[in-house]
């Protein structure tokens, strides 16, 4: 029996996906897997039990991504499974940015016992007044998943669209329409757009991307959307440009202490994922994840460890292993199963950085023996008998 722990409430159309073989567990202790979404799990104790981690979702710096890869945890994500939720939302704040349409709102309760009401919104109404965004510049920094689907849609509402994104992948430059125009120095986008979106992941190397240095080369009056995560922007540099104007709005999904109740900010509270579509596409591609991952040994969306793709065993036994990418190691496990005389009928290794993976088809069955001899390997971090 598998347990499974859930950090965050997960839409039961995936967990219904998981059969009699598995079961729910409150606690953390002891689960051979988590499910998760934002939950900070960086302060966490992690067991000896846990295999799997998958976010039901796609941003993983709530992960410790290395410390789970050395204790030859695998953590997953869900790509693309939450991106319409957002990009639908970051169409809604680029029209929210365009007109005092939140202002008016507000002002419109305050005098809704006015029996004048409808004479105080016409006389009113020109204070929330704003401008079209067809015809104006959006640049989108970060062409993923959402980051083209924003560019498209913005460019079928009138926008002309400059994207930017050195890693894009091929899948995503395939779906990306060929009106966007591709920007390959960012510092135009900076340069050139009156709404700038940021949809990349928060990594050292994008932390705080949008600071007094990038705000300095941006137009006087630019807009500033921010789907992505809060630490992407420096609160104190863009609190200084929406005081002096140069930054007319920011629209942020990630309110924190600082930008909350900042002037000139429109603060959402992180809805961009939840929507019902989102919420079941992330919770069943998750489910499928980890059922392949405990059960078959296959890695698929893996932040921290390669893709694997073994199939279903059909030989006798198969046995797992993550261990460090470091050299001779499938020598000493081989070695291994030829001390027992077993013969390998299939075997995949594949890896990721400083982390590797190996799967073994043996046609005996594995025993424990086997498992703690490769165990005792240095550089191993994780032994499974799958079957
Ligand atoms: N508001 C919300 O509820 C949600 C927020 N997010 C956030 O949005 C981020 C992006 O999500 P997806 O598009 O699904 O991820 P993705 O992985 O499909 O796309 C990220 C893109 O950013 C690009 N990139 C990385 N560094 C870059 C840089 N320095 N400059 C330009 N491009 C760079 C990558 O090449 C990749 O194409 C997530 O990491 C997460 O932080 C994601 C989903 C929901
Ligand atoms: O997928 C992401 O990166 C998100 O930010 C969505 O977060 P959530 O699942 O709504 O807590």
């Amino acid at each position: 029996m598998y347990k499974v722990n859930c950090l965050n409430p997960i839409a039961n159309v995936g967990l219904d996906l998981f059969d009699n073989q598995y079961e729910t567990v409150k606690e953390l202790n002891q689960a051979d897997a988590v499910l998760v979404r934002s939950a900070a799990m960086h302060d966490l104790e992690l067991p000896e039990t846990l295999k799997a981690i998958a976010r039901a979702g796609a941003g993983v710096n709530n992960i410790p991504l290395e410390e789970c890869a050395k204790k030859g945890i695998v953590v997953f994500n869900t790509p693309g499974a939450n991106a319409n939720g957002v990009k639908e939302l970051v169409i809604a704040g680029l029209m929210l940015a365009a007109r005092d349409v939140v202002g008016g709102i507000n002002w419109v309760q305050t005098v809704k016992e006015d029996e004048n009401v409808a004479k105080l919104v016409e006389k009113q109404k020109s204070q929330f007044a704003g401008t079209e965004i067809q015809g104006k510049k959006l640049g989108v920094i970060g062409l993923g998943a959402i980051g083209v689907l924003v560019a498209n849609a913005a460019n079928r509402l009138g926008m002309q669209v400059y994207g930017c994104d050195p890693y894009i992948s091929v899948d995503a430059a395939w779906n990306l329409s060929r009106d966007i125009t591709h920007v390959k120095n960012i510092e135009d986008i900076y340069r050139e757009c009156d709404y700038i979106t940021v949809h990349v992941p928060l990594l050292d190397n994008t932390k705080g991307m949008i600071n007094k240095d990038t705000i300095a080369l941006m137009k006087n009056g630019v807009v500033v959307l921010n789907f992505a995560r809060d630490l992407l922007v420096n609160d104190n540099d863009i609190e200084e440009a929406l005081q002096s104007g140069k930054v007319k709005k920011y629209v942020t999904d990630f309110p924190n202490a600082k930008t909350a109740g900042m002037a000139g900010v429109i603060a959402l509270p992180h809805l961009g994922a939840s929507t019902e579509e989102s919420e079941d596409n992330c919770a069943v591609m998750a489910v499928k994840e980890i059922r392949d991952y405990l059960e078959n040994g296959n890695i698929k969306n893996s932040v921290n460890y390669p893709a694997c793709d073994a199939g279903v065993c059909t030989s006798v036994s198969r046995i797992t292993v993550n261990h460090r990418n470091i050299p001779n190691m499938i020598t000493q496990f081989t070695g291994v199963l030829s001390e027992e005389n077993i013969n390998i009928s299939n075997m995949i290794n594949k890896s990721k950085g400083e982390f590797a993976y190996t799967v073994f088809d043996i046609e005996v069955t594995a025993t424990k023996e086997i498992v703690e001899k490769i165990e005792a390997i240095q550089g191993v971090l994780k032994v499974r008998i799958i079957k």
